[in-house]
């Protein structure tokens, strides 16, 4: 047996909010996988665990290749493409929330593959199923033999036992079977499929590039390969997409769309545009509602980068506070570092961020973050800050606190290591040291967020469940597992 490698996260990185997986899928190309490869490195801050691409040729049928690591370091080698023929392929950057976690197990890599009596099918998923575990021992019982340990094998399986006589009907009756959050990317001999689930929890975008089609978790992906958005899937919509067309299905009963408010926080890239909005102004609104909500008297307003720059370019906009570079990211930095020596690590070593001392140096600042998770990163940021000369450390954090684990395709600490869900505002603050800490309210996100009135508390707009515990999605396995969801949810 191999044993598991040891990587150690950066200590900035350590068992937090990590993102989910990004989907690519293209048609009518030549040498669709090339594409499929641009698309998902776009799409890398979605998932940097590993990447799989499937292509299909009339001669070479399908082919697939799935590795661990970044896509510049897999899907770029000319052996390797000239393995992926054909003008359909599809692809997948992962970040696991089910089964084998990290770089452990290939076969849960994805896309999925399987060849039905009617053909091959390979599918990528964006998502997490929350009724898995009780699909896949019930598949097991009647006869199923998984080969992965993931929550989308379930998917496969079901169509098996579909009765439908072509694949899209067979994965219609399978994913009226699971629960959860799902945006899919299929791809049989001939089409392009595309499926978001009836909430729309996690999203998925339609391009047109010359005569062919193609799919994404976010616009991004598109401007790379030079393909023109048009549409968004609507939540509980399927395409299905040939060379004569793009056909639409609503195959699941309607109801009151969830997407995810975390994707305009901190998922989604800035420069990606979701329901109409860019994701980097919604960012720069949050920071000017916080800096309404909560003001401060400082001298600098100082992003912890990147995630935290454009919420901190609203702040400053706003309060008229100077923006500064107070802390430098270093850009070569991965998302896991091989485990250094024990001596190494009690050095403190900085990986991945610095403070800028020149500028820091006897300043108030007003350091702005997307979020606190476990509070590692406040809690380290404000050590280097103070360490370097600044006279007051405020923390201002543009989302509320995060209180409930996302069973919906994030991959979330436990509760209990939510720093949020165990202490108040005013603990955090004396947990973190700093002379104030304030949250963006849940209505000021979804004022920056376009809903002028704030969240409708009867029936919210979005998925907001990791701040306020209202789970759109019963995640029935979790509960198997001894869960609690909120008393009053
Ligand atoms: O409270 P914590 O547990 O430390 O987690 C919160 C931090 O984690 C994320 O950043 P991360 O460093 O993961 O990635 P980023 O570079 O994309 O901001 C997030 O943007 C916060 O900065
Ligand atoms: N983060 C995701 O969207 C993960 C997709 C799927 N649940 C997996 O674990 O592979
Ligand atoms: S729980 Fe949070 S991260 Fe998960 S889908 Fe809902 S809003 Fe997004
Ligand atoms: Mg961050």
């Amino acid at each position: 047996m191999t044993e598991t490698p040891r990587f150690l996260s950066d200590p900035f990185d350590d068992d937090k909010l990590k993102e989910e997986c990004g989907i690519f899928g293209i048609t009518g190309v030549a040498e669709a996988a090339n594409f499929v490869a641009l698309g998902l490195h776009a799409l890398q801050h979605r998932g940097q665990e590993a990447g799989g691409i499937v292509s299909y040729d009339p001669e070479a049928g399908f082919q697939s290749a799935r590795r661990f690591g970044y896509v510049r370091d897999n899907f770029t080698k000319a052996s390797l493409m000239e393995t992926l023929p054909g003008a359909l392929s599809i692809g997948h950057v992962r970040y696991s929330t089910s089964g084998s976690k990290g770089n452990t197990a290939i076969r849960d890599v994805q896309p999925l593959f399987a060849e039905f009596a009617m053909g091959g099918c390979a599918i990528a998923h964006n998502g997490n199923l929350t009724n898995a575990e009780q699909l896949k021992a019930e598949l097991i019982e009647r006869g199923s033999i998984f080969q992965s340990s993931s929550d989308t094998e379930c998917i496969i399986h079901l169509m098996a036992r579909s009765i439908q006589s072509n694949i899209p009907e067979r994965i219609k009756d399978a994913l009226r079977r699971v629960e959860g959050a799902f945006s899919l990317v299929a791809m049989t001999r001939s089409k392009l499929i595309g499926v978001r689930d009836p909430r729309g929890v996690r999203p998925l975008m339609l391009a047109k590039i010359g005569d062919g089609y193609a799919l994404a978790s976010e616009t991004c992906a598109f401007d790379i390969i030079g393909a023109e958005f048009m549409r968004e899937i609507e939540p509980g919509e399927m395409v299905i997409i040939t060379p004569d067309g793009i056909e639409s299905f609503y195959p699941f009963e309607k109801t009151q769309s969830r997407f995810c408010i975390f994707e305009h926080v901190y998922f989604s890239r800035p420069d990606s545009v979701i329901s109409g909005r860019s994701v980097y102004e919604t960012r720069r609104q949050i920071g000017m509602e916080l800096a309404r909500e909560a003001p401060v008297d400082a001298d600098l307003v100082c992003p912890v980068p990147d995630s935290g720059t454009p919420a901190a370019i609203g702040f400053s906009q706003e309060s008229g506070i100077p923006y500064a570079m107070g802390i430098i990211r270093n850009s070569y930095m991965g998302r896991t570092f091989i485990e250094p020596t024990e001596h190494i690590r009690n050095m403190g070593v900085r990986l991945k961020l610095n403070v800028n001392r020149a500028i820091i140096k006897d300043k108030r600042v007003i350091l702005v973050d997307d979020s606190v998770v476990r509070g590692t990163t406040s809690r380290k940021i404000k050590e280097m800050i103070l360490d370097a000369g600044a006279k007051e450390v405020h923390f201002r954090i543009a989302s509320p606190p995060t209180m409930w684990p996302c069973f919906y395709g994030v991959d979330t600490p436990a509760r209990e290591q939510l720093l949020a869900s165990t202490m108040s505002e005013e603990e955090m603050r004396v947990h973190l040291g700093v002379a104030s800490l304030k949250f963006v309210s849940l209505d000021g996100l979804y004022r920056a967020c376009g809903e002028d009135n704030g969240r409708n508390v009867l029936d919210p707009q979005y998925c907001d469940a990791c701040f306020s515990g209202e789970y759109p999605v019963r995640p029935s396995d979790m509960i198997e597992r001894g869960f609690q969801m909120r008393k009053s949810a």
